[in-house]
């Protein structure tokens, strides 16, 4: 099992999102940026460390959505989501095919990575 945070990064009524590398695991699929959570590291700094090294900005982690379990086929990840905003910088997919700002309406529209889709149904529901 792997523990992964990831960050809903809201700034001028948009939410960033992230399409994976062909390169990467789940090819394609988009995902809220975010990464393995490391040895003795919080949740927390975790998600400011992996956006800062993905993206090259800075957020501040605000709330907390509800951890999802999801068991794809060659491993598996339990996924914690916080609500973020934008400090400073211009987001860059340093690792990512491609990142995106989209209304929440929009949100559905995409091909995401299946453990995201429970956040993304409980964040449309706050
Ligand atoms: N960052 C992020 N990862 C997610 C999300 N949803 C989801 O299933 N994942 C999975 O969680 C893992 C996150 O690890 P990562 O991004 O640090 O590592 P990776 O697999 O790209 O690299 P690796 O090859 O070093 O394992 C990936 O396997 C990714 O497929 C999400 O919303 N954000």
């Amino acid at each position: 099992m792997i523990h992964v945070s990831c960050a809903i990064i809201r700034h001028k009524g948009k939410i960033l999102i992230c399409q994976r590398s062909s390169a990467m695991k789940l090819p394609l699929k988009w995902e809220f940026p975010g990464g393995k959570i490391e040895k003795g590291e919080s949740k927390e700094a975790c998600l400011v460390r992996e956006i800062k090294e993905e993206l090259d900005i800075a957020i501040t982690v605000k709330s907390r959505l509800k951890e999802v379990s999801h068991a794809y086929e060659d491993f598996s990840i339990c996924l914690y989501p916080f609500i973020a905003s934008l400090d400073y910088g211009q987001p860059k997919a340093l690792e990512h095919a491609q990142f995106k700002w989209v209304t929440s309406e929009e949100l559905l529209n995409y091909d995401w990575a299946e453990a995201d889709i429970p956040i993304v149904e409980e964040y449309l529901s706050l």
